[in-house]
């Protein structure tokens, strides 16, 4: 029988295909006293044997579509399966104490994690913990006899069901064969929605209770333009869905055809239309998408993607790679902004009560500037290859921002001390947290350029936790509230000869494009795949008619659902 569920619509399109759920199974045991040592031993043995073959199938896998540098952490694994110390501590512990193989294998992998966790100083060794929690959880798989989800090695058509998915479970997802994915939890500016709209394979979050209410192999369609997930579908249903789906790949075919147009309304004035990027892979789609520019490039991602923090020259790589294929437009690259939901497995951060209130993006690099100057010196290295902006995440203050830049000027002068070529920088700032926004004007006079935050400014603003379904109506861009923000972000730029960009999700939401037009934002930067859809929009817009919107949206309206209304009764799309 079908089933309809609703979730967050998150990524475009439609999927149609057979479920895949990757959900962790219950690993729990009790702990029993055993006769036969030799049994239990045989057990024990029989796991690691079975957790080696597969990590070597997950190895040759993750190879193959991810990399050789990528599979490397699972030869980690297999090492820590084949060292005496480990598994023969469990084996002389189940001989010893007369414990079954599970109680074995928790009590010595909890005192190794311990052990490697203690190790403050030397990130390598507490890196090791993470692998130990691993090489843990499969054995106990294999002891229980549950299979563990391992989506390195999906090599059928599929759709993703799980409860959640971190920013680096979805870029281990195979394009070729992941067709869409929905999760229980999560809102639309959580990374991992984000990614999905970079990655083009539709998504729904938030849905809360797919992974109950789908089984493994069920037929499942996810219309990710209205959030729609039909489970068991009518035959009509999927003949229904699949004309959909042509109707949307005819759209985007015409949208491609203003692939190499300029940006500009219907009254001749031009935006720049500029894309976010996480690695520099994602440029194929930024040049494919008639990007004019990159606004934001997300760097964190070069730390998540790396066993650990990535070398001066790995990153001058990784910028220079990115700087070079813009063949001279403009790259805004914003340094590390990890805490949050982004974590690195190499820099454990201290439990916070709320990740998103606490130690993240400038606040560490400003704390850990061994790692900040690393950047800066990369960054710095690279700006001689094309058209660098450099962009401070999470700044609250203006002393935040002088340090930062302070840094910056300290790192760009012993560089060219030494002979080193630097090119001309743009220096700007995330508006992303209300304080910065109230304070615009001031900020303007320092700054070179800003770049509003939305999915942050938005949390910060209604206090709404950007991945929480449960508040997501909070989520309110439309707001008066948070236009007036924007308003005077845009403005005091404007009055300091400055211009202001957009890089939150907001900036590629054909509602709120017609207000930013009328507000007179000068860059929008989106998710590549939004792009020629805003370019479109933008050709039916004139900006004098935007203004009198804008004005009506900041000034009458006083809610997000007024301006929703106000937008649709007076923009053709
Ligand atoms: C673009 C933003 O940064 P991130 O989504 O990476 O937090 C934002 O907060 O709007
Ligand atoms: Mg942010």
């Amino acid at each position: 029988m079908t089933k309809t569920l609703k979730g967050i619509a998150a990524s475009d399109g439609i999927a149609i295909a057979k479920a895949y759920l990757l959900v962790q199974p219950d690993l729990s045991f009790s702990k029993s006293v055993i006769d036969d040592v030799t049994k239990e031993t045989d057990r024990l043995q029989s796991a690691i044997d079975k957790s080696h073959d597969e990590l070597q199938q997950i190895r040759d896998s993750a190879a193959k579509s991810l990399g050789e540098e990528e599979a490397q952490v699972f030869d980690a694994h297999m090492m820590i399966l084949a060292d005496p110390e480990f598994t023969g501590a469990v084996k002389t512990k189940i001989a010893d104490e007369k414990v079954n193989a599970e109680a074995a294998l928790d009590e010595v992998s909890t005192t190794f994690i311990g052990m490697f966790e203690a190790m403050t100083d030397n990130p390598y060794m507490q890196e090791r913990a993470a692998d130990i929690r691993d090489v843990t959880k499969r054995m106990m798989a294999h002891l229980l006899g549950v299979e563990l989800p391992n989506p390195a090695l999906i090599h059928e058509e599929v759709i993703i069901v799980a409860h959640d998915l971190t920013p680096s479970d979805t870029a281990q997802l195979n394009k070729k064969y992941v067709k869409a994915f929905v999760t229980d939890i999560g809102g639309r500016t959580a990374h991992s929605a984000i990614m999905a709209r970079t990655l083009e394979i539709p998504a729904i979050v938030g849905a809360e209770s797919v992974t109950t209410d789908i089984t493994a192999g069920q037929e499942v369609i996810v219309d990710g333009n209205n959030g729609d997930i039909v489970i068991e579908p009518s035959a009509e249903e999927v003949t229904e869905y699949q004309e959909a789906a042509k109707a949307y790949a005819t759209q985007k075919a015409e949208w491609q055809k203003l692939k190499n147009s300029a940006t500009e309304t219907a009254n001749g004035v031009h935006f720049e239309l500029a894309a976010n990027i996480g690695t520099p892979k994602d440029l194929q789609g930024v040049l494919d998408n008639g990007a004019e520019a990159v606004g934001l490039y997300r760097t964190e991602f070069l730390y998540m993607d790396s066993a650990e923090l990535p070398s001066e020259d790995d990153q001058f790589e990784a910028y220079k790679a990115v700087l070079e294929g813009m063949n001279g437009k403009p790259v805004v690259v914003r340094t590390m902004d990890i805490g949050g939901d982004k974590h690195l497995p190499y820099l454990p951060l201290p439990e916070e009560m709320n990740p998103f209130l606490g130690y993240r993006a400038i606040r560490i690099s400003l704390d850990r500037q061994d790692i900040f100057r690393t950047q800066l010196r990369a960054l710095l290295r690279a700006s001689a290859f094309g058209r660098l902006r450099i962009m401070f995440p999470m700044i609250a203050t203006l002393q935040e921002f002088r340090q930062a830049k302070g840094v910056l000027e300290e790192e760009k002068a012993k560089l060219v001390a030494d002979g080193v070529k630097v090119g001309d920088i743009e220096v700007g700032i995330m508006i992303e947290i209300p304080a910065a926004a109230v304070l615009a004007d001031q900020f303007a006079k320092e700054v070179d350029f800003f770049s509003i935050g939305t999915n942050d400014l938005i949390q910060y603003t209604m206090a709404a936790d950007r991945g929480n379904e449960h508040v997501s109506y909070l989520y309110q861009p439309y707001n008066p509230s948070i236009l007036r923000l924007v308003k005077h972000v845009i403005d005091s730029a404007h009055a300091e000869g400055k211009w202001a960009g957009m890089c939150g999700e907001a900036a590629g939401d054909p509602i709120m494009v017609p207000m930013l037009v009328g507000l007179g934002l000068d860059e929008f930067s989106m998710s590549a795949t939004s792009i020629l859809k805003v370019r479109s929009l933008m050709k039916n817009l004139n900006t004098e008619d935007m203004k009198q919107l804008a004005e009506k949206a900041i000034n009458v309206s006083l809610t997000n659902d007024d301006n929703i209304k106000l937008v649709k009764e007076n923009v053709k799309y």
